[in-house]
Order: structure tokens, then sequence, then C-alpha cells
């Protein structure tokens, strides 16, 4: 008999960040494991031109639900959408829905953010700080509420080598930052924005340390834990093995080499590459849920949701892993054959840049332009660039985050529970895994066949045979023109060929004599 499921049975959970990748997973996973949870509200705003119910009913047509619509057919009445935007005061939720949270919430899983490392400070700050300060404020007064899952990052406190479960000193006062954007102009906070983060790489991981800090001061009487998952990766298991719908953390990358487009990253071979994947992320999550609403621990426990210090995996074995999947299962329309390497001498990496990326785009755009079409290789390969750029602080360090707390919640949980809220990633076989998450990029991210393998690799072996004819060319076309110039090189020509003559002529002459 699983605790953890009979303990959401019956109960009124609150989502927010219910439409991004992790809140997906994590309501399915509740829905599926728990059919008798009473609701799961989500707080959802309305974007791109469709309300919150549209967004909400294409949502629940994505295939990550697949799994939960055919064990309970109707689990999608127990969904309840509210109306929420976390950057407003009071979360900008109508009174007549406030109220229903109130008196009905038992569980808060607060999963919104933003996660670009690029995004403006004030906008990173009003979301992931004062959102989140605001969530607080709203879950205080709620009559009924056990236990406030806070989903942090385990980058939130990256300044620092060896990481606790603790919350560590913030890098400013959050009031005094929420006052600085309240009449700052945004021009002058862009400005400031490398002052304020000072050692923090992005906005984003220094929002998410503030946001911790923010929860550790005005926690108030509430039952609450933060999880803090590493890179999340594509899932292991569940609801499919593979599933992934984002371009975030090393899945935009995988793409990108396997479209042959990423030949060269700035990573360390030997660095450990932290990653979990979300199914993993989401179990520890629902079980720490349930334990700090029936366990009740005194101090608010902080777990850090790693692999790195159980079973370390290192960049180097996930460049070979990557590839070597690509190189079995091609994506289609390829730009290049998929060959990419990691290294960490920026001047290597400059070189490989310039050949192997900036030249052949360079080239392609050309041919588009010669053929009346738009070109358009250049245009994503700076995108890339821009993204390795942002990404490379994570791919080249380590850091030792230690693991206690997610071990302690495994010790209590029962056999059943175990398996099925499955956080032992002592059991992830990385190159299996990997292999998996490739291939679910390629299903579910670029929506291709498998059926379409035999034809990618035809296609693959036509951008071979291309490269073989250009670079012949290109070998042939620099030797015309070493010889026109150097009188040297013409002399050492010519040498070669009367050498290769006479031998030939003597050739033919052993063979006269032998057959006659
Ligand atoms: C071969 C071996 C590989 C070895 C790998 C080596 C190194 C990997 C390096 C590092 C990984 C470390 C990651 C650390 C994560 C830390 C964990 C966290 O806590 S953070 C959570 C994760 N957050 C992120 O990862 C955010 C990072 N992303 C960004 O900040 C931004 O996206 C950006 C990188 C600044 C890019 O911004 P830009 O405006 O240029 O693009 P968009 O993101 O808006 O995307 C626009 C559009 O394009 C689609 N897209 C993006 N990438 C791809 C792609 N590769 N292929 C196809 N399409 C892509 C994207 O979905 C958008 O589409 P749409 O407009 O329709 O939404
Ligand atoms: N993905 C990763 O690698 C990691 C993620 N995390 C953490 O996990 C959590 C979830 O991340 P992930 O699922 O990947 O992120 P996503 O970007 O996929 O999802 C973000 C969610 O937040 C919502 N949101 C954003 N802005 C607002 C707003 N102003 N008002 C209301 N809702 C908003 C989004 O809604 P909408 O659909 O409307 O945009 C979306 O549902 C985050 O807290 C993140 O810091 C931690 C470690 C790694």
């Amino acid at each position: 008999m699983s605790s953890v499921s009979a303990y959401y049975n019956g109960k009124n959970v609150l989502i927010t960040g219910a439409t991004g990748f992790m809140g997906k997973v994590l309501m399915e996973k509740l829905l599926r494991s728990s059919p008798d949870v009473k609701a799961v509200y989500i707080l959802v705003r309305p974007k791109a031109g469709q309300s919150m119910q549209e967004r909400v009913a294409n949502m629940l047509k994505c295939k990550v639900f697949d799994r939960v619509r055919e064990d309970c057919p109707n689990f999608h009445e127990k969904i309840k959408p509210i109306n929420a935007e976390l950057t407003q005061p009071k979360l900008a939720i109508s009174a007549e829905d406030e109220e229903e949270l109130l008196t009905r919430i038992n569980i808060v899983f607060h999963c919104a953010a933003t996660v670009r490392f690029d995004e403006p400070l004030k906008h990173a700050l009003q979301l992931n700080a004062l959102g989140t300060q605001r969530l607080l404020e709203l879950a205080r007064q709620m009559q009924n509420l056990e236990a406030f899952i806070h989903i942090s990052t385990a980058y939130a406190n990256c300044i620092r080598k060896c990481i606790d479960e603790i919350i560590y000193p913030p890098p400013a006062e959050p009031k005094k930052l929420f006052d600085l954007i309240e009449w700052l102009d945004e021009s002058i906070i862009e400005d400031i924005t490398p002052k304020l983060l000072g050692d923090w790489p992005n906005t984003y991981t220094y929002t998410k340390a503030l946001s911790e800090y923010l929860i550790q001061q005005e926690k108030g009487n509430l039952n609450i834990a933060i999880i803090r998952p590493s890179i999340v990766g594509a899932s292991w298991h569940e609801p499919f093995p593979g599933w992934i719908d984002n371009f975030n953390g090393t899945s935009g990358i995988f793409i990108a080499a396997g479209k042959g487009i990423l030949r060269t990253v700035i990573a360390n071979n030997e660095a450990v590459a932290d990653m979990i994947p979300v199914d993993v992320a989401i179990n520890l999550t629902l079980a720490a849920g349930w334990y700090t609403a029936v366990h009740r621990p005194k101090n608010m426990l902080v777990y850090n949701c790693t692999t790195g210090g159980i079973n370390p995996f290192f960049w180097g074995e996930m460049e070979q892993y990557v590839m070597s999947t690509f190189k079995r299962n091609p994506l289609e329309q390829a730009f290049r054959t998929p060959n990419a390497h990691l290294t960490s001498n920026y001047l290597i990496n400059q070189y490989w840049i310039t050949v192997s990326h900036k030249a052949p785009a360079i080239l392609y755009d050309l041919y588009m332009r010669l053929t009346g079409r738009k070109p358009r290789m250049m245009k994503i390969i700076n995108r890339l660039h821009k993204s390795m750029t942002l990404l490379q602080y994570f791919s080249t360090q380590s850091w030792d985050w230690s693991s206690e707390n997610m071990n302690m919640l495994m010790s209590h949980l029962n056999t059943e529970d175990k398996k099925l809220y499955n956080f032992d990633v002592r059991q992830l076989h990385w190159s299996e895994y990997i292999e998996s998450y490739c291939l679910g990029a390629k299903k579910y991210l670029l929506n291709e066949d498998m059926a379409g393998i035999p034809a990618a690799k035809q296609h693959l072996r036509k951008l071979r045979n291309i490269r073989y004819a250009f670079n012949t060319t290109l070998l042939v076309i620099i030797w015309r023109i070493f010889i026109a110039r150097s009188q040297m090189a013409r002399n050492i020509w010519y040498f070669v060929l009367r050498k290769e003559a006479k031998d030939f002529l003597m050739l033919m002459a052993i063979g006269d004599t032998c057959f006659t």
C-alpha cells in the first residue's frame, strides 16, 4: 500500500507553473498515481492571444497526458484553472478565486519561474523572487495548508563549490532590490545588473538564490520544503521514456549536435554533468510533499536533487553517448554529419567555430541566396553561440552537492513507494538514459518518426559524398593556385610526375618481359 499516493487522495493541491516542463510532469504523475485527489488547482495566465481556458484545453491534449488519459479518462474534471499573473500584486487572482484557494488548498507546489539565463533582472526579480513572496503571503492565509513545496535549482548557490542542504546568505537584501526596481529606470537597472550580480553568472541563479532566502525569512509557521534539481533532462521512465518538451538545459545542444550544426562545445570532459531526469525530480518532489505534510520536520528541509555525488556522469561521456546515438539514429535533414567535440581550450574552440560553424554557414547562406531562398544558417549559428556562451559556466566546472536529505527521504518510503516514486539515481544507466533522451528529443521535440531513419541515413550518405567531392575540388584548386605561384612547387610537382611516369614505364616493361 503506497503511503504517498494515499496521502494525496482526497486533497486539494495547488500548482504554479503547471503549463511548464516540470509542472506538466508533476500534474500528470499526481493525477495518475493518486486518482482520488480531490482537485488540482493550477495558476495559469493568458498568453499569446489565448485565454486561460484555451491554453489549458490545448495543454491537456499533449502527449504527456496520454497515460493518465488512458488510466483515468475523466482526469480533466479534477483540474481547476485559476487566472493568475505572478508578477502582479496579489498574483492578479480575483477575490472569488482567492477565497476558494484560502479555504480549500492543502498542498502548494511552486514551480513557476523564468528559467532564462538572459532574463532582464527586473522581470526575473518580479517573477522569481517577488512572485514567490506573494505566493507565500497567500499561503500563510490558507486555512488548511499542510505543506508548501518550492522548486529551486541546485545552481542557486553556484558561487560555492560544495553545496549543503542549507540556505546560504543571499547575494543582496531582497527588499532593497524590490525598492530599487520600483523606482529605478529599466535601462539603468540593465546597466548596473553585472555589478549587482557580482559572482553570480546570470539573473536566473541570482533570483533563485534570493527566493530561497525570502522563503526562509518569511515562512512563518508554514511547513515548507525546498527542492533543488540540477540540470533537468528528459524523463527516464514516466510518463514515457525520453519525454521532453523544451530546448532548455542540454536538450537544444543535443539537437544542434544531432543536426550537425554544432561541432564544437566549450566543456570540460572530466567535469561532472549533473543531470537529473524530470520524472526522478518529480517523484522526489511528491515524496517530499508527503513527508513535509505528514512528518512535519521541525526545520525547513532542503533537498539537493542531484546525481553527481551518487552516480557521477561526465561531459566527455555525454559527448560520446550523444554522438553515438545520433550516428545510429540520425535526425532528419541534418545540415552536416553529426560530429561534435568538447574542448576546454578557448582558442581551439574559436578555431573550430570559424572553420566548422561560420564557414559552412556562410557557404550555405550563399547557396540559399543564389537559389533565390532566404539565408538563415548564420542567424542560427549566432543564436547557438549566444546560448553556448551562457551555458559554458555550467559545462566547465564541477560542484559537490550533499544529498543526505534525499537519502533520508528514501529511507522513509515503504517498498511500494520506493517503486512508485523512484528517485534512486544509483539505478540510472547513463548510456541507456542518454540514448533514450536523444530519441525522445527526436520524437517529442522534432516530431520525427522512427520510420524515417533509413531516409535520414541515406541523407547522411549524400552529405558525405558532397563533402568528399567538395574537399577534393578544394584540394585541386589550392594545389593549382600554389603551382601557378611558386617555381619550387612546380619543380617538385614535375619531378613527382616524371618519377611516376618513369615507374609506370618500368612496370610496363617488366610486365612485357614476363609475358613474352
Ligand atoms: C554533443 C554533446 C553535448 C554536450 C553538452 C555540453 C554542454 C551543455 C552545456 C550546458 C548545459 C548546462 C545547463 C545548465 C542548466 C542549469 C539548470 C537550471 O536550473 S536552469 C533551467 C534551464 N534553463 C535553461 O536552460 C535556460 C537556458 N536558455 C536560455 O536562457 C535562452 O533560451 C537562451 C539560451 C538565452 C536563448 O535565447 P533565444 O532568445 O536566442 O532563444 P529562445 O530560447 O527564445 O528560443 C527561440 C525559439 O527557438 C527554439 N529553439 C531553441 N533552441 C532550439 C534548437 N536547438 N533547435 C530548434 N529550436 C530551438 C525555442 O523553442 C523557441 O521557439 P518558440 O519561439 O517557438 O518558443
Ligand atoms: N528545467 C530545468 O532544467 C530546471 C528547472 N528548475 C526549476 O523548476 C521549475 C520549473 O522549471 P521548468 O518547468 O523547466 O520551467 P518552464 O519554463 O518550462 O515553466 C515555467 C512555468 O512558469 C510559468 N510562469 C512563467 N511566468 C509566469 C507568470 N508571470 N505568471 C504565472 N506563471 C508564470 C510558465 O507559464 P507560461 O506557460 O504561462 O509561460 C510555466 O508554466 C522552475 O522553478 C525552475 O527554476 C530547477 C532546476 C533545473
